[in-house]
């Protein structure tokens, strides 16, 4: 057992290990880790799920093609070529992460779970004690469990997954029941369908995507009950393994039934580690649900520590963790001039079939609070290339103020939403008004961002 004192202490490295750089050279840094180097997104998140969601989405259009012409066999779904390619790739990154963090010369690696132990202070969970002048936490979160015997926590070799573990099945299953009606359950759900396994999705209120603008949350709702075993309203009470299955206990508004399937996915959020790090005993303050409380320069209640990402912030989002990474970098070198974390247009996409993307106001949030607005909801299949698409689902919602005349809010759903909303977030952020943005820039014909354009021209129309 020793003790040590370091200048700066990182604890995690998600978007934690991008704030070390040359900058800092001058300064002894220490950065703990009690997984693996990369954090969630690179391991368990959002890049091996994106890299299972492409070939699944080629399924998908393959199965839905016939409306052009083109009729495909059921694919063969190679499910441990798709599972080895990804993490192939994947799982080379963190070691040569964590070797190149060993290597410099001023950066010392606990691999290990740290906690405070007392002011400023860590145990290491490595046998090492350390004091800092400085810290960043950055120990993100963990998924939720749920509160049921056999649920409560994940067991892969019985078949209960969450996300850490579920893209790494050995054998794609034949059934599977996914729990949540949020984000997880909604990329899993479309990416166990399109390779082959049959879908019962439980959802404990009476649309998946509740968050999401209702136009989208319904229209997304009423595609995944023609496509998979949507059980809306429905909460599972009892759990019980045979050996091979699962057989899930149920109540619903429509009463109680029973679900089997080898395999649980859940899927019902994620809690901030602020916990295994005992954050109290450094005298952090937190929110009610665990999540450290921040200002907008990333600073705790402790001066000389920052928290960011998904321990602290209002979104679970790599782009936000990343973006209040580069904050506290530099108000770390700045301390004197802080700058704050600019959370003014923050959109996220779900990478279902279809996608969706957002960001800003809901139209029902707008019309809770009475603020005044204007709204058009484009369709895809009413511009040229959703022609050509044949498309029935897309849709572009956009919401602006009536006197300013600027975007409030944009909710997309369909082919690339995730994309294709990109000029709407330049404009909000750019604080462009919607005449300026649909008028002055071309808009290339026909191209499918034409739908935009036409969002925007649309605003004035009558009944809009
Ligand atoms: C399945 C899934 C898909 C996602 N897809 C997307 C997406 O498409 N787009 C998007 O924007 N976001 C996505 N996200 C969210 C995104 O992954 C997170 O917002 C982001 O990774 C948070 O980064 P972070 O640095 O705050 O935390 P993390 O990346 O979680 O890093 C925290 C690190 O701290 C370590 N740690 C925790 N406690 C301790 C401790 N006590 N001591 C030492 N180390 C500790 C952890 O092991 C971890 O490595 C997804 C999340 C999931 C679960
Ligand atoms: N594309 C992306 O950016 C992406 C993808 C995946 C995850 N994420 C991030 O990760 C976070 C976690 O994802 P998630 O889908 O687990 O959470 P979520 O908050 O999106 O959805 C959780 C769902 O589980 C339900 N739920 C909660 N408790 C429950 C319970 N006890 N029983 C039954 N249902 C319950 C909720 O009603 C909700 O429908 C997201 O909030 C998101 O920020 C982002």
């Amino acid at each position: 057992m020793s003790q040590r004192h370091h200048d700066l202490v990182i604890i995690g490295t998600g978007s934690g290990n991008s704030i070390i750089g040359p900058e800092f050279d001058d300064l002894d840094i220490a950065i703990m880790e009690r997984g693996v180097f990369g954090g969630t997104c690179l391991n368990v998140g959002c890049i091996p799920t994106k890299m299972f969601v492409y070939p699944s989405d080629i399924a998908e259009e393959a199965a839905h093609a016939d409306r052009l012409g083109l009729s495909f066999t059921a694919p063969q779904v190679h499910w441990r070529e798709i599972r080895d390619r990804i993490f192939g790739r994947i799982d080379q990154i963190p070691p040569a992460g964590e070797k190149y963090r060993r290597e410099s010369p001023n950066v010392t690696v606990y691999a290990g779970t740290a906690r405070f132990v007392g002011d400023k202070t860590l145990d290491t969970g490595t046998g090492d004690t350390v004091t800092a002048d400085r810290i960043v936490i950055a120990a993100g979160g963990r998924p939720r469990l749920l509160d049921i015997e056999g649920l409560d926590k994940a067991d892969p070799t019985r078949g209960v997954h969450t996300n850490d573990t579920v893209m790494r099945l050995d054998e794609l299953p034949e059934r599977m029941i996914i729990i949540g009606g949020g984000y997880i359950g909604a990329e899993f759900a479309h990416v166990f369908d399109a390779l082959g396994t049959e879908v019962t999705w439980l959802v404990r209120r009476d649309a998946v995507l509740r968050f999401e603008d209702e136009t989208v949350s319904e229209s997304f709702t009423a595609l995944a009950q023609d496509r998979f075993d949507l059980r809306l309203n429905a909460s599972p009470h009892k759990a019980v393994y045979d050996g091979a299955a699962w057989t899930l206990s149920c109540t619903s508004d429509d009463g109680d039934f029973d679900v089997s399937a080898p395999v649980v996915l859940l899927a019902i959020g994620r809690e901030p580690n602020t916990d295994l790090l005992d954050v109290a005993a450094g005298g952090i303050a937190t929110h009610p649900d665990g999540r450290i409380v921040v200002d907008e320069f990333q600073r705790t209640n402790v001066e000389g520590v920052y928290a960011l990402g998904d321990i602290s912030s209002d979104y679970e989002l790599k782009h936000v963790a990343n973006r209040e990474a580069k904050t506290v970098k530099y108000n770390l070198a700045h301390s004197d001039a802080p700058q704050a974390t600019d959370h003014r247009v923050v959109p996220h996409a779900v990478f279902a079939n279809p996608q969706i993307a957002s960001f800003g106001k809901t139209e029902q949030e707008l019309r809770e609070v009475g603020t005044p607005y204007l709204v058009k909801v484009q369709k895809y299949g009413d511009v040229a290339y959703g022609w050509a698409m044949e498309d029935e689902v897309g849709l572009v919602k956009v919401l602006a103020d009536p006197g300013t005349r600027r975007l409030l809010g944009a909710h997309l759903m369909g082919y690339q939403a995730s994309s294709l909303i990109q000029p709407l977030i330049q404009a909000a952020q750019f604080e462009q008004t919607v005449d300026a943005v649909a008028a002055e820039p071309y808009w290339i014909h026909p191209a499918l961002s034409e739908v935009i354009e036409n969002a925007l021209l649309g605003l004035d129309e009558p009944n809009s």
